[in-house]
C-alpha cells in the first residue's frame, strides 16, 4: 500500500515537470512583453512601488492599455522574482509593484546609459525570427542541417542579417550587450593582461559592432582597437574613441597587428 502511494506521488511529480516545461515559454514571453512595454524602465524610474494603473499610464505609445492583461503579466513576473509585489492589507487595496536585482538587468539603454543590460538579448532570443529555428529541432535530427536555415528558407544567418536591417540590429544589439557584460567581468579581474606596453593594437575578429574591443580600449587607452566584421555589421557600428571599424569578408592577418581576440 505504501509502495503504491509512493509510486502515485512520483508519477504526479513527473506530471508536474511536464506541465512546467510545456508552459515554460510563458515566462520568456512575459519577460519579453515587459521589456517591449518598458516596464522595468517605468518601475525603476519611479520613486516607489506602483499600481498596475500607474505602470500602464506610463507605457509609451499606449493610449488605452488593458489593465487586466498587464496585471496577469505582472503577477507571473512577480512569481518569477523579476519584480516584487506588496499585497494590500485590506480587500479593496491594489498590489504595488517594485524593482529587483533582476529587473535592473532589463533596463533600456535610454533609461540607463552606459549601464549593463540584457534587454536586447531578451528581445532577440524571443523574437519569432529566433524562435522559429527551435521548431525545426526534430527535423534537424531526422534530416541533419541547420535549424536557422530550415526556418528561414535556406538562408544562412549572416545572409539573412545582410538582407534584413531589422534582424541585423536585433542580433547585433544582443551580441553587443553580452559582449560588454563579459568583457567588463574579464577586465575587472584580468588587470595585467592588457596593460603590458608591448600590446599596442588589438583586433576583434567577428567583433560585431565593437562592444568588446571598445570596453578594452576604454580601460586601456594605450591600445588601438580594431574591430573586424562583415560589411552590414560594420556599417551600423557606432564610433568609439580609440577604435577603428573595418569591413572584412575574408580573414587575413595583418603584420601591423600584435594581438587578436
Ligand atoms: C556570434 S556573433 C559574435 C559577435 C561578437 N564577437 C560578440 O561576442 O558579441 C559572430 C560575429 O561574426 C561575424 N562574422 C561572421 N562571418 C564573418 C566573416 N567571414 N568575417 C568577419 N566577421 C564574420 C558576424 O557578422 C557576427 O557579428
Amino acid at each position: 500500500m505504501e509502495a503504491a502511494g509512493a509510486e502515485a506521488e512520483a508519477s504526479l511529480r513527473g506530471q508536474v515537470e511536464i506541465w512546467k516545461y510545456t508552459l515554460s515559454f510563458a515566462d520568456s514571453m512575459a519577460l519579453k512583453s515587459a521589456v517591449e512595454l518598458r516596464i522595468p524602465d517605468i518601475i525603476h524610474s519611479h520613486a516607489g512601488p506602483m499600481t498596475v494603473a500607474q505602470i500602464a499610464s506610463a507605457i509609451p505609445d499606449s493610449p488605452s492599455p488593458d489593465l487586466y492583461c498587464l496585471a496577469r503579466i505582472m503577477r507571473l513576473l512577480v512569481r518569477r522574482r523579476i519584480f516584487t509585489a506588496q499585497q494590500p492589507s485590506d480587500d479593496g487595496g491594489e498590489a504595488l509593484y517594485g524593482p529587483t536585482h533582476s529587473s535592473r538587468w532589463l533596463l533600456s539603454e535610454t533609461a540607463a546609459p552606459d549601464q549593463l543590460t540584457l534587454a536586447p538579448m531578451v528581445l532577440m532570443e524571443n523574437h519569432p525570427w529566433l524562435m522559429a529555428p527551435w521548431h525545426c529541432f526534430s527535423r534537424c535530427v531526422r534530416e541533419g542541417g541547420i535549424a536557422f536555415e530550415k526556418a528561414h528558407g535556406g538562408r544562412h544567418i549572416w545572409d539573412f542579417a545582410a538582407e534584413n536591417p531589422e534582424f541585423n540590429k536585433l542580433f547585433n544589439d544582443a551580441m553587443e550587450c553580452t559582449a560588454r557584460i563579459i568583457m567588463r567581468a574579464i577586465l575587472s579581474e584580468y588587470r595585467d593582461g592588457f596593460g603590458g606596453c608591448c600590446l599596442r593594437s588589438l583586433v576583434d575578429v567577428g567583433g560585431g559592432t565593437g562592444g568588446a574591443v571598445s570596453e578594452i580600449v576604454r580601460s586601456h587607452p594605450h591600445i588601438r582597437g580594431i574591430n573586424f566584421d562583415l560589411p552590414h555589421v560594420v556599417a551600423t557600428a557606432p564610433e568609439y574613441p580609440g577604435c577603428h571599424m573595418s569591413e572584412v569578408t575574408c580573414l587575413k592577418a595583418s603584420p601591423l597587428l600584435t594581438q587578436f581576440l
